[in-house]
């Protein structure tokens, strides 16, 4: 790493402001611990700062959200969305709207609701569906459902929460609370934790 600073430093070819800045960015690389992969562990714990090794037993005890219950459950708040949406979204999470996967009700047949989706790529088919399980197996420990999407070797889970309200409204709709972040977060736990078994991509 340092012979490329030297060498930068040296060539004359680069014009002098993108000298800099490589020199820059190389030194601050250089400076950093060199890490193999980002995983989802790797930017909790980036983020919060814990040094040792975390696993599914012992996520980060600062950001996965405790076990919630009762139900209608709360939509998330905008503290939450502030404290979780940028992880899970480094992470490869996003929102979208949809009524593809909302539970049908008397009084709405069909309804557009906010979900969390993420889509995972694995090196083969079989890893796609061994990781598919893995998840079945995690809804029924988190009595949350979710919707898988299993397309040869991707799989991409959706998540809302059916039985929620609006934090300060009266009325019941769907929505996105706590328990679809923890959720989210202990299904990339999972997939950190197995990832040199998954042979993800
Ligand atoms: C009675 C049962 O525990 C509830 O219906 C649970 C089951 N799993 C669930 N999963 C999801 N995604 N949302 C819910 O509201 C929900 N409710």
């Amino acid at each position: 790493m340092l012979a490329v600073l030297h060498s930068l430093r040296r060539s004359t070819l680069l014009p002098r402001s993108i000298r800099i800045r490589n020199l820059r960015l190389l030194s601050s690389l250089a400076s950093r611990p060199f890490s193999t992969s980002t995983t989802a562990l790797d930017i909790v714990y980036r983020r919060y700062g814990s040094t040792d090794a975390p696993s599914r037993q012992n996520p980060p005890p600062t950001l996965l959200p405790d076990p919630v219950s009762g139900w209608p459950t709360p939509w998330i708040t905008a503290e939450d969305i502030e404290r979780y949406m940028c992880v899970l979204n480094e992470n490869g999470w996003d929102i979208r709207f949809s009524a593809a996967h909302s539970k049908p009700t008397k009084s709405h047949p069909s309804r557009v609701v906010p979900e969390l989706f993420k889509t995972y790529h694995f090196a083969n088919v079989e890893f796609a569906a061994k990781f598919a399980e893995d998840v079945k197996e995690l809804m029924t420990e988190e009595n949350h459902h979710c919707v898988l999407h299993v397309a040869d070797t991707q799989l991409t889970i959706y998540t809302h929460t059916h039985s929620a309200r609006p934090a300060l409204g009266s009325k019941n709709a769907p929505g996105i609370t706590l328990r679809d972040v923890r959720f989210a977060m202990l299904v990339d736990l999972l997939h950190a934790n197995g990832a040199n078994d998954t042979g993800d991509s």
